[in-house]
């Protein structure tokens, strides 16, 4: 588990990050979201060690991490550092001895990557030549060519189509499989929504909420819900204690004032015979963003 407690980073007398604190579950996909500025990268490249912080600590299983752990984490910085002459395989192989496999394993490994990212024809092409979204997959295999124990990942999915998006997710969700924490930023909120299972909002140097994305979805959900009736649901804007938000023909969204007013607006659906849905309103990651950075 990778844990942080207490980061604080300065820059020129402005804090940018004022006691940053979570941890990274093994096993977890974590999203790690925020406004422009809100503080990520910063935070990724004190995780990493190429940026001091001023305070606080990086632990990993419980003892602070050191430059031999850092060497087992899988990072992709936000500046992608790709030589664009050279061929995609060299490079990646290149990736892979400098993090201490032999050229046989690093190939082996590279080229693996490369299949599982769909850019095995592209091998023996320099990275130049590649479409930026093919340049930011080899940027992932090179992120993994070591087989890292922990994945800390700077946007690993701009710029990628939907085919794209889908592969590194299911790569990103392999290495989670295996037990290794995952932390990655992005500000694309329903990928994030999808895939991970941990979240951690940061705005402004803070962080505004972090927890399991089931629990934060029950924790800032709102009391709306959604019925669906066969005929006709004008008679829910008459009920007693119910405040319809909307409705369209059979369908409505509405609130309620107390658990008994709910109970009587349902069963006078159901009474009906044709109710054909209730439940609460699905909580979105975009709506307990807008709430918790407010
Ligand atoms: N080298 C630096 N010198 C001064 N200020 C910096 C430096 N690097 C980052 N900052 C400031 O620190 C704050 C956090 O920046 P950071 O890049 O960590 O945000 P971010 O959440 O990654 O943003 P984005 O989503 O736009 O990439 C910003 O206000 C930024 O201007």
């Amino acid at each position: 588990m990778l844990e942080l407690t207490g980061i604080t980073k300065a820059y020129g007398g402005r804090r940018v990050l004022d006691d940053i604190t979570f941890t990274v579950g093994d096993g977890r996909m974590t999203g790690f979201v925020g406004g422009n500025g809100a503080g990520k990268t910063t935070t990724m490249r004190i995780i990493l060690g190429v940026l001091a912080s001023d305070g606080g600590a990086v632990t990993l299983n419980g003892t602070p991490i050191t430059a031999a752990d850092r060497r087992r984490i899988g990072y992709m910085p936000e500046e992608r550092g790709l030589y664009p002459k050279m061929k995609v395989l060299e490079q990646i192989v290149y990736f892979g001895r400098l993090h201490g496999w032999n050229a046989e394993g690093a190939r082996r490994n590279a080229v693996e990557l490369l299949e599982r990212l769909g850019l095995e024809e592209r091998m023996d092409d320099t990275l130049e030549s590649l479409s930026l979204g093919n340049q930011q997959r080899a940027q992932i295999a090179t992120s993994l060519v070591h087989r890292p124990e922990l994945l800390v990942l700077d946007e690993p999915f701009s710029g990628l189509d939907p085919i794209a998006v889908q592969t590194v997710q299911q790569v990103l969700a392999d290495a989670a499989a295996d037990g290794a924490p995952v932390l990655f930023s992005s500000h694309q909120l329903d990928i994030v929504e999808r895939l991970c299972d941990d979240l951690v909002i940061i705005a402004g140097g803070t962080i505004r909420a972090a927890g399991s994305r089931d629990a934060l979805q029950t924790e800032f959900g709102g009391a709306v819900y959604e019925i669906e009736v066969g005929g006709d649901i004008g008679w829910l804007r008459e009920q007693a204690g119910i405040h319809v938000l909307d409705f369209d023909g059979g369908r409505a969204r509405f609130e309620a004032d107390t658990d008994a007013a709910r109970g009587a607006a349902v069963a006078r659906a159901a009474a009906g015979g044709d109710l054909l849905r209730f439940g609460r309103e699905h909580t979105t990651l975009a709506q307990i963003f807008t709430e918790v950075i407010r």
